[in-house]
């Protein structure tokens, strides 16, 4: 297996007593589109900034492409692009003079601007004065600097925030673009799965700190399966009932559940279950939202 291009190991930030990230180990690899999922306040900012060496770890350490971001931060960062919290620009320049000033501090030739203008879909909006863009706009226009330099890695902190649900799916298409035409690995963070999850290969939930799952987004879609939770009379009675029919239903309560099923499954159960005499007094299909996956995952499922 080729080596990660970001990986961190026990990564802790401590803010006097508090921890607002706790032995985290992140591990992105090549080609990754990682969705970096927590509810506000998770950690994934203070993460995300020990990742690009702006914040110092208070235990563990950082390795983007194998090498320690406090020892080589400077080199690293060459190949990383990033749009961390909300990007401040020149509202009375246009979006192409403010990227121009980035290539100036930055020493890159000018002809990248254009390029980059024209992957995030702005090269006809370029000369406008950002004072009048979109959110969207602006937000695309912060992912256009992150790319300047052409980086291997991209790290976007919340790019969706605040945006509607057009902007979301821009930016969306983006990111999906960037991943599949230039081959980079990307860390995107957000605090909605539904936002993310028809972009992401990989994802990593962060909850209070600390890194409850880490896996492919295939992994999280299986865990986060439907649920279909019936109220029997006699419930333990019927699960050794469905259990003859060859049925697996767990018991919770006075609830059978069953993972999610097709109609004709569902017509096939509550028929079996009123052959056995049972009665059926209430049948809900429980989709799970991120908050119940979090739930299941830290072990507090009620079903
Ligand atoms: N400089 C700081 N001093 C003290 N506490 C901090 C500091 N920075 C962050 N925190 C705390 O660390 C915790 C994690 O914050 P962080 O911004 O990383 O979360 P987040 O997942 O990015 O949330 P959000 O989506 O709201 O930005 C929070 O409780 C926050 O108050």
């Amino acid at each position: 297996m080729s080596e990660p291009i970001i990986q961190t190991h026990q990564l802790t930030k401590q803010y006097g007593k508090r921890y607002s990230v706790k032995d985290l180990d992140l591990r992105v690899a090549k080609g990754d589109v990682y969705g970096f999922l927590g509810p506000n306040g998770a950690g994934k900012t203070t993460t995300i900034k020990m990742l690009l060496g702006l914040v110092q770890p208070t235990q563990g350490y950082v390795q983007i492409f194998g090498q320690d971001i406090q020892e080589n931060r400077k080199q690293i960062l060459r190949h990383v692009g990033a749009l961390v919290e909300s990007p401040t620009y020149y509202g009375h320049l246009s979006g192409y003079e403010n990227l121009k000033l980035i290539t100036q501090v930055l020493g890159l030739p000018k002809r990248e601007i254009e390029e980059v203008l024209y992957i995030v879909g702005l090269s006809n909006d370029a000369g406008r004065l950002v004072r009048g863009y979109s959110l969207g706009m602006k937000q695309r226009l912060g992912i256009a600097a992150a790319l300047l330099g052409n980086p291997k890695l991209l790290i976007l902190d919340e790019p969706t925030n605040g945006l509607d649900p057009a902007g979301i799916r821009e930016i969306r298409e983006l990111i999906k673009r960037l991943a599949e035409e230039q081959g980079m690995t990307i860390l995107i963070s957000s605090h909605l799965l539904s936002e993310i999850e028809q972009t992401v290969t990989t994802v990593g939930i962060i909850f209070r700190g600390q890194l409850i799952f880490q896996k492919s987004l295939q992994a999280l879609k299986q865990r986060a399966k439907g649920r279909l939770e019936l109220e029997v009379s006699r419930p333990e009675e019927a699960k050794v009932h469905l259990q003859s029919f060859g049925w697996n239903p767990d018991l919770h309560g006075d609830r059978i559940c069953f993972e999610v099923m097709s109609r004709k499954n569902v017509a096939q159960l509550i028929k079996t279950l009123v052959q056995g005499q049972f009665s059926v007094y209430g049948m809900n299909s429980i989709q799970p939202s991120l908050e119940n996956i979090f739930i299941q995952l830290t072990e507090r499922e009620s079903c």
